[in-house]
């Protein structure tokens, strides 16, 4: 009969770390027999309590030998000193000392009716009895394996005495298993300590913490068993594991500073030990001053370099270093907490290292790039919300766990939201300190992150009130309304106002279930506004309210809504609209080329990409002089409005065009006179204005004069299309924020219908849709370009900076509003802009001086 898939792979797991079928199938045996034939927690852990029980049999087959030897040399002793009156106490003394330490038991009752049924308790034991003297302190967690009453136990061992003893004679007696299992694990992260001298006694095994090897010794692997012929490790000897291990590792880190009190100079939480919280059940944590790392390392390093340290008092430390990582180690997380309830997160990622391309990044990038998962995969949408300030609450669930505050929790949802409200009170409790200042985060040079939210386990724990669950979920509710509805007007007025309740629930995770598709859509990642359709990204920030950016679909080109005549066939580009002769960039050749035509043979473009400076004044001074206003016969907006008499032009502002290069062109794409085609490239953000225009862009970095910043983009309408759209909207209490493309409507006298085009971005748009008005000096100005067709009804409206423009400065553009033109299809608005040049002051005084005669 063939054998069972499962006895084969159990076989493999085991000859994959080096032990024989034989050595198996007795333990399997009785392994299977002690589980009821519950495979499953066999295989659990990649065989782990095969593994183990494997190596505790043969462990108990050694120590049975040493007890056979000890016995016999005992009998030799009483033999020689009959008749001496104190060392028979003595003997007695020692032999009971022995039998203390020295598990006399066979398999099945030493280690399959505790250790192995009691396997998480273990893995607590060796994680708090091995870890540093900072962690050490915690008595009650300590343990060593005792033999009381023919039964192996685990109890509490004075870490005093264990770190007292610091590398000068060997600790705590330790069980084989153990460690032989810590050397496993150390081998695994990295990190290994050689075996004390005492290593040789089955009952005084050397602390894996404090055990020393001198000098610096370039440190060669051995196969995982390697002991001398008496079985036991040999003394200096690292014990790793070259094979496949099972992957249930627990690393006991050493903590190199003396034996002071729990927390170290700077009272900065300290690595402690690290295990795999997989293998953990949560109930397992160890509680307090423990240290967890998320390690998922599947293979252990391929060698370790050894270095020791000699700190003077005899005693050798050992700090090994990783010479040669797995490929793609996933990133591994440590917390640690002190006994003060200080916790520290360390996140480590050491196969990037490894990566030709490494760099560090930046704590921003990294908070940045997880504040966009965040949104992106998990739809945390809230302004506020910040990666900090999870890690922050990590860092209190984590204390409160530990500390046994919030074992009430429930399960699912409600557990999630006992957080959210838990960590609230935090806030509430600690202000914004956590958040601003204390939770510090660094970014070290070896590929580690660590972030440090010290979090008092000392404040006082307040319960859940009633009034506090109201205000959490009243919160959850408002944060839901605002952004089904919209989010501006609901938030106005609300709690949000109050500045206390920007720290209640600042995260809110809203259930993607609860969106539906097109709510989702129309959500603004605040790190990209432009949900990755430019070039560059833009992000959105509100530092005066909980508001969010009204809701628009981004686009980055301009797009037909209905009935605008917009298309280019390459058939209508004649020869004279391109440079179909041309070759790489047209900027550098001597004649320029047809392109430049429209600006009177020359490129309007300098070889930095910027408006020439004769160009850009020209049009500045046109625009601001308002010098050559054009009227037409018919105005295509006047005829617009339906009304029975046709009113006269108001008056159109000549404007010149810029010709960009395009596909026809022979010249490459990077040609010096294809700038807005190429998009956005400064660094722009969105920002609530503080001075009542609303949300405003502003550039983050210095812009020279003449830089491009935006096209404004939009749905493409006739402008009949508009003023039905107008209509609608102002009877839903809307405003349409259009552009007339009207700079070529006189001298081609009245178009088509669907020629006579604007740009509306009220629905569809992109950045530009938030640029402000200010009267006559903003900082941009609007020029036409043409780039796919040369029938100038369509063009493209591109923004350049009139002047020099600060970081941090807001862009604004003057509209060309007429705030006494009630039918302009720009609605008027209070002017805010705050020029002195201020059309809308100016009238206003006007009307009051008029008034006051
Ligand atoms: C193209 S939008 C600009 C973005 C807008 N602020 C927002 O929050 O979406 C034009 C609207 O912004 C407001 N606005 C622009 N410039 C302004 C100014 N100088 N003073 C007051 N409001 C202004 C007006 O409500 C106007 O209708």
């Amino acid at each position: 009969m063939a054998p069972s898939p499962r006895l084969v792979k159990a076989f493999r797991a085991m000859r994959d770390i080096g032990i024989s079928e034989d050595k198996t199938k007795p333990v399997l045996k009785k392994l299977l027999k002690v589980y009821e034939r519950n495979w499953e927690l066999i295989e659990e852990e990649n065989y782990r309590a095969l593994a183990d029980a494997i190596f505790e049999e043969e462990d108990s087959q050694v120590l049975k030998q040493n007890e056979r030897k000890n016995a016999d040399d005992e009998n030799l002793e009483e033999a020689l000193v009959q008749g001496d009156s104190e060392r028979p106490l003595k003997r007695l003394r020692l032999r009971y000392q022995e039998r203390q330490a020295t598990p006399s038991l066979s398999i099945c009752e030493s280690m399959l009716s505790e250790a192995l049924l009691k396997r998480p308790k273990l893995e607590e034991d060796e994680l708090l009895g091995n870890s540093s003297h900072w962690h050490s302190l915690d008595k009650t967690k300590s343990a060593q394996h005792n033999v009381e009453n023919g039964r192996t136990e685990t109890q509490p061992v004075s870490s005093q005495s264990h770190t007292r003893n610091m590398g000068k004679q060997p600790l705590s007696p330790k069980p084989l298993a153990v460690q032989k299992l810590s050397h496993l694990q150390s081998c695994t992260l990295g990190r290994t300590e050689p075996c004390a001298t005492g290593g040789s006694e089955p009952n005084s095994l050397s602390s894996h913490i404090h055990a020393g090897n001198k000098g610096k010794q370039p440190f060669t692997p051995p196969a995982v068993h390697t002991k001398n012929p008496k079985g036991m490790v040999e003394p200096g000897i690292i014990l790793l594991p070259r094979q496949k291990i099972p992957s249930t590792l627990v690393l006991i880190e050493p903590k190199e500073e003396p034996f002071t009190d729990d927390i170290n100079a700077n009272n900065i939480p300290q690595p402690i030990a690290e295990f795999r919280p997989d293998l953990l059940s949560k109930a397992d944590y160890p509680a307090g001053n423990a240290l967890m790392r998320k390690s998922c390392y599947e293979e252990p390093p391929a060698s370790l370099e050894v270095d020791t340290e000699n700190t003077g008092d005899g005693e050798n430390r050992s700090n090994c270093e990783l010479t040669t990582i797995p490929e793609d180690s996933p990133p591994s997380l440590e917390i640690a907490s002190s006994p003060l309830g200080e916790v520290k997160i360390s996140l480590s990622c050491v196969s990037a290292l490894r990566r030709p391309n490494f760099h560090m990044p930046t704590l921003d990038e990294l908070k940045e790039s997880m504040e966009e998962k965040c949104l992106r995969s998990y739809k945390i949408v809230d302004p506020n919300f910040s990666f900090i300030k999870l890690m922050t609450d990590m860092c209190g669930c984590f204390l409160d766990l530990a500390t046994n505050q919030s074992h009430e929790s429930q399960e699912g949802l409600s557990n999630t939201l006992d957080l959210l409200k838990k960590s609230s009170v935090r806030d509430a409790l600690r202000a914004d300190d956590c958040l601003k200042n204390i939770c510090k985060g660094s970014s070290t040079s070896n590929g580690s992150v660590d972030i440090q939210c010290p979090v008092e386990v000392s404040a006082p724990y307040i319960p859940r009130s009633l009034q506090f669950i109201n205000d959490i979920e009243s919160h959850i509710r408002v944060s839901k309304e605002l952004i089904l509805n919209g989010y501006a007007e609901i938030a106005k007025g609300r709690e949000f106002k109050d500045s206390d309740s920007s720290n209640l629930g600042t995260l809110v995770v809203v259930p993607q279930c609860e969106l539906t598709p097109d709510e989702l859509r129309s959500l603004h990642d605040v790190n990209d506004i432009t949900k990755g359709e430019e070039g560059v990204k833009i992000s959105w920030r509100n530092e005066i309210n909980n508001e969010r950016p009204p809701s628009f679909h981004y686009i980055p080109k301009n797009m037909v809504f209905q009935n605008a005549h917009v298309n280019f066939p390459l058939s209508r580009i004649g020869e004279t609209n391109c440079c179909s002769t041309c070759f790489g960039d047209c900027l550098s050749s001597v004649v320029p080329c047809a392109c430049a035509h429209e600006t009177g043979r020359e490129f309007a473009y300098t070889s930095e990409g910027l408006v020439k400076e004769e160009i850009l004044n020209d049009r500045i001074f046109m625009t601001r002089e308002k010098q050559n206003l054009l009227f037409c016969r018919e105005c295509p907006v006047e005829k617009s409005k339906n009304e029975d008499i046709l009113e006269a032009c108001k008056g159109h502002l000549e404007r010149k065009i810029i010709k960009e290069c395009w596909c026809k062109c022979g010249c490459i794409k990077q040609c010096g006179n294809r700038v807005v085609q190429r998009g956005i490239i400064c660094k722009l953000q969105v920002f609530l204005t503080s001075d009542g225009k609303g949300w405003g862009i502003r550039t983050l970095e210095k812009l020279p004069k003449g830089a491009f910043v935006c096209e404004f983009v939009g749905e493409i309408l006739t402008i009949r299309e508009l003023y039905e759209r107008r209509m609608q909207n102002t009877n839903s209490g809307k405003h349409t924020c259009p552009v007339l493309l009207d700079a070529f409507w006189v001298p081609k006298g009245v178009a088509r219908d669907e020629e006579v085009l604007c740009l509306d971005a009220s629905f569809y748009g992109n950045v530009a849709r938030f640029i402000n008005h200010r009267c006559l000096d903003a900082n941009l100005i609007e020029m036409p370009v043409e780039v796919e067709t040369p029938d100038h009804y369509y063009y493209h409206l591109a923004l350049f900076t009139t002047r020099e423009v600060d970081a941090m400065e807001e862009l604004t553009w003057d509209y060309g509003i007429d705030f006494d033109d009630h039918d302009h299809p720009v609605k008027a608005f209070r002017c805010q802009c705050g020029s002195k040049f201020c059309r809308n002051m100016k009238r206003l005084h006007r009307s009051r001086f008029s008034s006051a005669r």
